[in-house]
């Protein structure tokens, strides 16, 4: 048998939404091997983000040789970084395993407002991982951040940004439309050539808590199992689409979505 593996390097969710419990719900729904790398720990629920303890870099980069040296990965996803030493910490060990399949999910801010990233770290993503980056994820607000653009509302405007992320380095782009008002939610894929869309109904709900993270999670357990890029984004759509439209209702605030969907309740197609 074939295993497929997946590392996400993140921070953790104490409420199980979003960061390393999200992603490794999504990996092993999706039928791939999960490995975790934890970069900060929040205690966190569905009202907010209640503290922050950001991990000492040498122990980021311990996890990192440990996971990397023995049991290796097919594809590996980052979100939360927190700030710039551990940033290039990241990506000087994505650099020394030679990583293929990296997905960056540039988590900057928690649904509730609360900092996933010092500001100062913006410029460290960029320079360095944007261009180690197989695909990068950025919703409407992150896109607006990393590419400077004065507002990103239009068709148009998504695609200017994803010109720019993709020039700056990253292979394949997908903007997110969560962040937008339209009824249809549309995300954008850019690979460098041509555009893709990918369109889904607007589910009205507060249960969107650990929406990037999940997707993201998604495309890179499709690259792990040897899809391409736009297999990968395409099935990753579909998988969250269902994780919005099936809520499990939890919490008294924006609740998580519901990572077995996809698996018990089926698919909807996009
Ligand atoms: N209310 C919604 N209904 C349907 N799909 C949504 C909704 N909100 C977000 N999505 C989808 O979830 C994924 C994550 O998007 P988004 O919420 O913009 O990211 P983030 O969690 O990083 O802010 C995208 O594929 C987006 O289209
Ligand atoms: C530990 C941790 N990592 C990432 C996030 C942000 O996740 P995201 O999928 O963007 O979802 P929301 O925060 O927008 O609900 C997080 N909250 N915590």
């Amino acid at each position: 048998m074939t295993v497929h593996k997946a590392l996400t390097v993140a921070g953790s969710d104490s409420g199980g939404g979003a960061g390393i419990q999200a992603d490794l719900k999504t990996f092993q729904e999706l039928g791939v091997y999960g490995m975790s790398v934890l970069t900060a720990l929040t205690a966190q629920n569905t009202q907010g983000v209640h503290g922050v303890f950001p991990v000492p870099p040498e122990f980021i980069a311990q996890q990192m040789d440990a996971v990397l040296s023995d049991i290796g990965t097919d594809a590996v996803k980052t979100g939360m970084l927190f700030n710039s030493i551990i940033i290039e910490t990241v990506a000087k060990k994505l650099k020394e395993y030679n990583v293929r399949n990296y997905v960056l999910d540039p988590v900057m801010v928690a649904k509730g407002g609360a900092p996933l990233l010092v500001t100062e770290a913006v410029a460290a993503v960029k320079e360095h991982l944007l261009p180690l980056a197989t695909v990068v994820t950025p919703n409407l607000p992150e896109a607006k951040v990393l590419t400077g653009m004065e507002k990103i509302e239009t068709k148009e405007e998504m695609k200017e940004a994803a010109k720019l992320l993709h020039d700056w380095g990253a292979q394949h782009v997908v903007i997110k439309g969560g962040h937008g008002t339209d009824d249809i939610v549309t995300d954008l894929l850019y690979d460098g050539r041509e555009f893709v869309e990918l369109s889904a109904e607007r589910f009205h709900t507060q249960h969107t808590h650990g929406t990037g993270c999940t997707f993201a999670a998604a495309i890179a357990a499709g690259l792990a199992s040897g899809k391409n890029v736009r297999e990968a984004v395409k099935q990753a759509k579909v998988f969250i689409t269902a994780a919005i439209s099936h809520p499990l209702g939890i919490g008294h605030g924006h609740g998580p979505t519901n990572h077995w969907a996809y698996r018990r309740e089926g698919s909807n197609d996009v």
